[in-house]
């Protein structure tokens, strides 16, 4: 599966936030997307999900437009940067929603066997994360959007979640976006930068300094 975005256009209240945005993603690689506060990453994946619409996009998949929401059909799973679910949904029920294997969790996270009947709400804010993470991953869903995923996490945690984005990527078309961008700089194949409303093909640390991304001489 290869997904591109080309072409977008996002104005709010007639300020130009994204101008000529292009971005591939492909089965296989994990695709980075970088920028400082308020660039439009957010903005971006809710307009590929289908859950903004901007002024102008081409979204092909496979070569081929698609022209509904790539949220009307079961090939996407989006993680916002927000809470995924509402605070009073249990977990075990999310994990029926997501069609997503609980006793897979539990070996892999022992300590959350006592949480299965517990709502979302009584989770600490990493403990919901790394739920959250690990249901949008295991869905049967081919394409995954994950907006700030190590925002709560603790570094162990990072570390797992890496491992399991690393396998996942096989199988899906993973575009990710985070501040901490040393672990997206160690996972993604492919990284993109925006800046000054466009994205930019970044090779390497280099580029992100010339980008003034981050200060001069950060590696
Ligand atoms: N609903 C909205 N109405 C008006 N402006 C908005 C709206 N949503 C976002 N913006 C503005 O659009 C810009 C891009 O926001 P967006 O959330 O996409 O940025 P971001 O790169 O994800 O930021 P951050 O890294 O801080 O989360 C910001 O200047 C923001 O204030």
């Amino acid at each position: 599966m290869k997904l591109e975005i080309d072409n977008v256009e996002l104005n709010y209240s007639g300020k130009k936030i994204l101008s000529g945005i292009y971005l591939k993603a492909e089965k296989g690689q994990i695709t980075g997307l970088l920028g400082s506060n308020g660039c439009g990453k957010s903005s971006l994946l809710k307009i590929i999900f289908g859950s903004l619409k901007p002024k102008n996009k081409l979204i092909k998949i496979n070569n081929n437009p698609f022209l509904k929401r790539l949220y009307t059909s079961k090939k996407i799973k989006y993680l916002p940067q927000h809470p995924l679910f509402p605070k009073d949904l249990k977990i075990r029920q999310a994990f029926l929603l997501f069609e997503a294997e609980w006793e897979m969790f539990i070996s892999a996270f022992p300590e959350f066997k006592k949480h299965s009947e517990v709502r979302f709400g009584k989770l600490s804010g990493g403990e919901r994360r790394l739920t959250e993470i690990f249901l949008v991953m295991n869905s049967y869903s081919e394409i995954i959007l994950l907006d700030e995923p190590f925002t709560h996490l603790s570094p162990l945690y990072i570390e797992i979640i890496t491992d399991l984005l690393q396998k996942e990527k096989h199988q899906k078309t993973i575009i990710l976006t985070d501040h901490l961008y040393r672990h997206v700089l160690d996972l993604a194949d492919n990284l993109y930068l925006i800046k000054d409303r466009h994205s930019h093909l970044i090779k390497g640390p280099t580029d992100l300094e010339k980008y003034n991304y981050i200060a001069a001489n950060s590696f």
